[in-house]
């Protein structure tokens, strides 16, 4: 609707998405080489939280594909447990997420991934659900498996439209 806020996407980078988690990629020189030589790895290179009484859960998440501009009205948050988004697809993604201001969200942000990048989100990041920007949109998914509440849901009215950076 015409005045609803406008969010132009930028492309994500680690030190821009600090605050709200950490993003996985090969980027750079590994930590350790390994494998005698032939492999590079980027060791434990995510704040995972799995909280008291949880434990790590990965998963598969098939979601459909959307295209920008993309009209957000919806976002959440886990607040026991961190949850990490790994493309299997290799393809880029949209990352929309927001500061926490006083138990709501705060201006969100919106990124687009590099291919074969991926993100882990901290425990209690007001973020956008899953939204792949290409087919087949495959992700391993790594977050909390337990008890309790571990979804809180905040609509957007007016809603947010995310702009191709
Ligand atoms: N609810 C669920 O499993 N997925 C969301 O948390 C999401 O961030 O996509
Ligand atoms: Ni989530």
């Amino acid at each position: 609707m015409k005045g609803d806020p406008i969010l132009r996407a930028e492309p994500l980078t680690a030190a821009a998405f600090a605050p709200f988690g950490d993003v996985l990629a090969a980027d750079g020189p590994p930590d350790r080489i390994i494998n005698q030589g032939n492999c590079g790895r980027f060791h434990d290179r995510a704040r995972l939280d799995f909280g008291p009484g949880g434990r790590a859960g990965l998963s598969i998440f098939e979601a459909r594909p959307r295209a920008l501009p993309y009209t957000c009205d919806l976002l959440e948050r886990h607040p026991l447990g961190s949850q990490a988004f790994l493309p299997m697809n290799g393809k880029p993604f949209l990352v929309i997420v927001a500061p926490d201001c006083g138990g709501r969200p705060g201006v969100p942000r919106a990124f687009v991934t590099a291919p074969g990048q991926g993100i882990n989100l901290l425990r209690g990041t007001w973020h956008g659900v899953l939204t792949p920007l290409a087919a087949p949109g495959i992700f391993a998914v790594l977050d909390r498996i337990g008890e309790g509440a571990n979804l809180e849901e905040v609509r957007l009215d007016p809603p947010v439209h995310v702009l191709a950076p």
